[in-house]
């Protein structure tokens, strides 16, 4: 194998898009692959298939360069790389908590059958403990090669900052079965690796468990202040200002800990859930019940802003105009997976009222899912003659509303902020009628 191995994507969705743009950027020769034929003729035509910040840029400046294309061919990726990054989706199954393997079984399976080379598989998609070493027999059984190895190589990058984090990780986790296994990898991130990113060689279940842990922390670190955030409303205190005052203290630290709506996303909640499941299948299910608690404290925070809202037009949405801000999971992404304001804008508009969503870049993939609200074509729109505004995904040009314009548009000034971006006494002194979850 040459110092620079050739590489493959397979799934080029928000992940593996991403993935097979930066790793050009990093100086390799990259092949994508996805079953999905009209992504793929997006790519080709240099055009990311959906908004993250920084990506439409590269795919340009390398589209032309021969060192990057794209394929629904299987035989091609195979013949091509030496090593070939997995990145398929791992959706919730439908009416379970457990993880759905069926893309990456078949991913895995189509990609064997090609493997009549010596290669490096490295699975980079989120999957219960096990999954690994289950994926290395099916290599050992269906690759007609059988020098064929299998690397675990979890992703942490995050919609809005993808193409930073995966030029500049904070680390890289390798699980790994061999030296050359460990060695190959290496040299596929060899430039981020001579950077000085920490880089933490560990067995197959380590590296899938990192993955979930560190989701799980991190969900559990937004419950945990949105758990506050119900009882601060209890009491009359401000959860921003507990949020502040605690996260000084370096042991716990600020960041995650913004209290509002709660998370959503195609990865922690579908992650937690996941994880719960396989702890239920090891027999260590106590040892991961709190996360039940961390769901439940999550989607209680969607209920409540629904009845924030409910106050303020005295008691029924029914006849009422409502402008819904974001549609989107978190701001920067048009990802409305399990979006906790798209669901909001659901359950108003289920409750009469009729719902006005605006969202900077998500408006077309919400109405894909809830064709039922109306999409407003600007803020401006969204806002006109509106008995209530919800502002529920925090983009800047929602943060950077005026109260006295916004006031100017509406019908009522009644305001719910679902995210805590707003500072209250601005709204209040314009005559607002200001709500939101953890403040006075
Ligand atoms: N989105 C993120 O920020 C992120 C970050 C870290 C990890 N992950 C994990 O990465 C995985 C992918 O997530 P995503 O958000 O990119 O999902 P996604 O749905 O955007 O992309 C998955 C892609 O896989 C393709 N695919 C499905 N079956 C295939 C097959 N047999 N062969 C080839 N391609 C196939 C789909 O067409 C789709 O384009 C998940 O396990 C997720 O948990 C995602
Ligand atoms: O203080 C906070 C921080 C985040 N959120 C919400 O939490 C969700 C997730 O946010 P974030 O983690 O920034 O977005 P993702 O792109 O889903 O990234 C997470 O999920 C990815 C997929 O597994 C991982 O790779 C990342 O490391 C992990 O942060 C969003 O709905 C946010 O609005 C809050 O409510 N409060």
């Amino acid at each position: 194998m040459t110092q620079r191995p050739r590489l493959s994507v397979i799934g080029t969705g928000y992940l593996g898009a991403t993935h097979a743009v930066c790793m050009v950027e990093l100086g390799y020769d990259v092949i994508g692959l996805d079953v999905d034929e009209a992504k793929i003729e997006s790519l080709r035509a240099g055009k990311i298939p959906f908004f993250e910040p920084g990506l439409p840029e590269l795919l340009g400046k390398h589209i032309d360069s021969g060192r990057l294309r794209f394929t629904t061919d299987y035989a091609e990726v195979a013949e091509f790389a030496d090593v070939h990054f997995v990145c398929v989706g791992t959706p919730q199954k439908k009416g379970q908590y457990a993880a759905d393997l069926t893309y990456v079984d078949a991913a895995f399976r189509s990609l064997a059958a090609h493997l009549t080379r010596r290669a490096l598989v490295v699975g980079k998609s989120t999957v219960p403990a096990g999954t690994a070493a289950r994926l290395a027999k099916l290599l050992a059984d269906e690759a007609p090669n059988k020098e064929v190895e299998l690397a675990w190589n979890p992703e942490f990058l995050r919609e809005g900052f993808a193409v930073e984090d995966t030029l500049r990780p904070d680390r890289l986790v390798f699980g790994v079965r061999s030296e050359w296994a460990e060695q190959t990898i290496r040299t596929a991130f060899e430039p981020v690796i001579a950077t000085g990113t920490p880089v933490i060689v560990t067995d197959y279940a380590t590296a899938e468990l990192v993955k979930v842990a560190a989701n799980s922390f991190l969900a559990t670190k937004i419950s945990f202040i949105n758990a506050m955030a119900e009882v601060c409303e209890a009491t009359g205190a401000d959860v921003t200002q507990l949020a502040d005052a605690i996260g000084h203290d370096a042991r716990i630290g600020r960041r995650f800990l913004n209290a509002g709506l709660g998370f959503g996303g195609g990865c922690l909640p579908k992650d937690i859930r996941a994880f719960i499941a396989r702890a239920g299948e090891l027999g260590v299910d106590q040892a991961v019940s709190f996360l039940r608690d961390v769901d439940e404290i999550n989607l209680r925070r969607r209920a409540r802003t629904v009845e924030l809202g409910l106050d303020l037009l005295d008691g029924s949405y029914r006849g009422t105009k409502v402008a819904v801000l974001g549609a989107a999971f978190k701001p920067d992404s048009d990802d409305v997976r399990d979006s906790p304001a798209l669901d909001v804008a659901a359950a108003v508009g289920r409750r009469g009222a009729t719902v006005q969503v605006y969202d900077p870049e998500a408006n077309a993939s919400a109405a894909r899912v809830h064709p039922e609200l109306t999409y407003a074509a600007s803020l401006d729109d969204a806002l006109r003659g509106v008995d209530l505004v919800m502002l529920l995904t925090e983009w800047q040009v929602f943060r950077a509303m005026d109260p006295v314009t916004v006031g100017s548009l509406v019908a009522q000034r009644n305001l719910v902020d679902g995210r805590n971006v707003l500072v209250p006494s601005q709204w209040r002194d314009a005559g607002w009628h200001y709500r939101a979850l953890g403040r006075p």
